[in-house]
């Protein structure tokens, strides 16, 4: 009587299938020394955990926990390694690495832990087994987390049931959309924030509550917990998607959700160096590459008769600020969205080249990844601050009857740009206008996919493609001819409540495009209620017919209980009848009051992030109205203060012209003195020269005479007569 599990250690180092019975403990696999290497609480609890179909593993801070349940759960607590011996552990961990495929026993074990043990005679039960090494760190880059430490001190390994995804290839043939929902571990942030607080509980592989007020359930294609691995989510959505374009169809995939929530890390992953070996995170769409190169070849070698070949051609561009840029060639910015009868809706300019294989892929989804838009915000260190979208157009051609025929099929891998509210994200500046375009985009996704709800329910809309580039772009796999398939990305923690609960709307609101499903929950009640009913009638009617054969019934006796039978039955019948029209009817009230409720939850939702874009808004112009306050205030001092030093400098500048005019008056009276003295002097010098003048003329007159005198000399000399003399004296 024994089974296999996989048991992992709290380092998240240990990763075997291990077989162990009730008798002879623990062995793995072929590996005679592995339960040597076991520590010794996980020995314990995989011996104590064999009988019964539920296993539950705990991994608190002093002890592992051991559930075992046969209908009553019973907890069993073991005493968990000593510091000592966990310190002991994670030392001896890395030779563990060198088990032989140990790298593939961790991926593989993800697929068959819960299956094998289905599978065993001994457990018909559920397994819940529980991952290490799988947090959400953003510190820490996914290939390395198995082995960090944080992983082992990090109380992110916690309990969290591990369902497992059915792969349903048939699904897409009979939906056009699909809607997966996966939640990632909650990270060391948002420990570091509110613990391991949870706001959602996974119900099963299908439903999920959110654990708000009022607790909510939601139903989806699929829920991936935070424990499915890329490979096991590819599983799920990848290969339908690529058989779909093969065949000549549009596929499209996207992740939606929260910033941080995992939408990079589920459609890129981390790729690492594909040329040595894939990693095992790499995301959905390198895995849809590899699947996509093999299945042509494939194709290519089964119908190497009719000369199949097909080509692939790749573009990858982004949206951002509502522009579009290839992201192939980052010169070329703010190309156009055209439509053409023939083409369908294209982006004009995009660069395409041709891929031949997964490696030529991988070069250009890196290639585009280097080239896109990240900044860091307080929710993600990395956040996409664009819409991505890789586009592969898969052309096929053949020969038949001496034609050639050609089949072409579009794939878009839609890697959206985080939902958030401004204020949880620590935006500001060029990020809230980012921000703002993202939301702004993603409300517009919201209300066409609103749109497409109504369509689907036989009411006209007009669906708003082109109110933002996105939608524009994604037309035909919204709303068009293509197979979509949806991946909400949610955060597990309470920290992201409110945006879980967004995106889970919205991940509902998407799956009732064409899938009612979830319109069953109120409806499966009453259908159970029904069940029931019929059950207790059918019981009813056993109990008659055992009364009936206890007695010695006639032939009679027998047509006439086998027409009363008859009776019932049809009676029954009629009943079952009415419940179900009665049923349909519920349903179909539940189904109108669920749209108006979808439609009103939308416009909210819708409303709420305006109110939130302008309440944000609002609070930046006040913060920006205080510090223009402040800064008048302080303008206002300054000038209170020139004003005062103004006054100060009148003041002195009017004692200073008191002076000068008293110094004025003075010299004016000084003035005066001295133009009196000035005039007196100018009368005198007037004087002097009149005087000087008549002097002058004096002395003219004198030197004329002299002069004259002096002609006279000789004559006078010589004997002239004293009249003459005396005429000349006078005359
Ligand atoms: N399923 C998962 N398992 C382990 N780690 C995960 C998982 N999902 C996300 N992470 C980690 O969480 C962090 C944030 O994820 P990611 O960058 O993919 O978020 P995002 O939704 O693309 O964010 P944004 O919108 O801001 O770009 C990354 O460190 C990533 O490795």
């Amino acid at each position: 009587m024994s089974s296999s599990l996989r048991v992992v250690s709290k380092a998240g180092t240990l990763g075997k299938k291990l077989s162990f019975d009730a008798r002879d403990g623990i062995s793995a696999g072929n590996d005679p020394h592995f339960h040597e290497r076991l520590p010794h609480a996980e020995s314990r609890i995989a011996k104590a955990s064999i009988r019964k179909p539920l296993l539950f593993l705990d991994d608190s801070e002093s002890s592992f926990k051991v559930s075992t349940s046969g209908g009553m759960k019973k907890t069993t607590t073991l005493p968990c390694s000593s510091q000592g011996q966990r310190q002991q552990h994670h030392r001896r961990s890395p030779s563990l690495n060198n088990f032989p495929r140990f790298e593939n026993a961790v991926t593989d074990s993800a697929a068959l832990s819960t299956r094998a043990l289905r599978q065993s005679a001994s457990f018909s039960g559920r397994v819940f087994t529980s991952r290490g090494g799988r947090l959400a760190d953003q510190s820490t880059p996914c290939s390395s987390r198995k082995t960090s430490r944080n992983d082992v001190n990090g109380a992110a390994w916690r309990i969290s049931p591990r369902l497992e995804l059915e792969e349903d290839p048939a699904f897409l043939q009979d939906h056009n959309v699909q809607v997966l929902l996966r939640a990632r571990p909650i990270s060391g942030i948002e420990i570091a924030q509110l613990g391991h607080a949870r706001c959602i509980r996974q119900e099963n592989a299908y439903a999920i509550s959110w654990l708000g007020q009022p607790e909510t359930r939601f139903s989806f294609d699929y829920v991936a917990s935070e424990f499915v691995t890329q490979e096991e989510l590819f599983r799920v959505a990848g290969p339908p998607m690529v058989e779909n374009c093969m065949a000549g169809n549009n596929s499209c995939v996207f992740a939606y959700g929260q910033t941080g929530s995992g939408k990079t890390h589920t459609m890129l992953g981390d790729v690492g160096d594909f040329d040595r070996q894939p990693n095992e995170n790499r995301g959905m769409t390198p895995r849809v590459f590899e699947y996509l190169f093999k299945k042509i070849h494939e194709e290519e070698v089964a119908q190497r008769h009719t000369n199949m070949k097909f080509k692939c051609r790749c573009s990858f561009l982004e949206i951002y600020n509502e522009q579009i840029s290839d992201l192939l060639e980052p010169s070329s910015s703010n190309l156009p969205i055209r439509e053409d009868s023939t083409k369908g809706i294209y982006v004009d300019g995009l660069v395409e080249v041709e891929a031949q294989n997964v490696r030529n892929i991988l070069h250009l989804l890196l290639l585009g990844a280097a080239n896109r838009k990240v900044a860091a915000t307080d929710m993600n260190r990395e956040s996409s601050r664009s819409h991505s979208v890789f586009t592969c157009v898969i052309e096929s051609q053949w020969e038949c009857d001496a034609t050639i025929n050609s089949r072409i099929g579009r794939l878009n891998l839609v890697d959206l740009a985080g939902s958030e509210r401004q204020k949880s994200s620590g935006v500001d500046g060029e990020r809230f206008r980012e921000a703002a375009s993202i939301n702004k985009s993603l409300s517009t996704l919201g209300l066409v996919i609103m749109d497409l709800v109504d369509i689907a329910n036989g009411k006209q809309r007009h669906v708003p493609y082109r109110d933002s580039k996105l939608t524009f772009l994604l037309q035909d796999s919204l709303g068009g001819n293509s197979k979509t398939t949806i991946i909400a990305n949610i955060s597990p923690s309470s920290c992201a409540s409110s945006e879980t609960l967004s995106t889970l709307k919205f991940a509902q609101r998407a799956k009732f495009i064409q899938n009612n499903a979830v319109v069953g929950e109120d409806a499966s009640r009453e259908a159970k209620g029904s069940k029931e009913h019929i059950q207790q009638l059918k019981d009813e009617l056993a109990r008659l017919r055992r009364q009936n054969n206890s007695a010695i019934p006639t032939p009679e006796m027998l047509v006439v209980k086998l027409v009363s039978e008859r009776q019932v039955t049809k009676r029954l019948r009629n009943e079952v009848g009415s419940y179900q029209r009665e049923l349909s009817e519920c349903r179909m009230k539940l189904r109108t009051s669920l749209d108006a409720n979808q439609r009103i939850v939308s416009e909210l939702d819708v409303l709420r992030i305006e109110l939130e874009s302008s309440q944000d808004e609002c609070k930046k112009l006040q913060q920006d109205l205080g510090t223009m306050k402040l800064e008048k205030a302080l303008e206002v001092n300054c000038l209170e203060l020139k004003q005062a030093q103004h006054h100060e400098l009148m003041f002195e500048l009017k004692a200073q012209l008191l002076k000068s005019e008293e110094k004025a008056e003075q010299e004016a009276s000084s003035r005066s003195q001295l133009e009196i003295q000035l005039q007196e002097a100018t009368q005198e010098s007037t004087n002097l020269q009149t005087e000087l003048q008549w002097t002058r003329d004096s002395l003219e007159e004198v030197e004329s005479l002299v002069e004259r005198l002096q002609r006279k000399t000789p004559a006078l000399e010589s004997g002239v007569p004293e009249a003459s003399y005396e005429n000349f004296m006078h005359g």
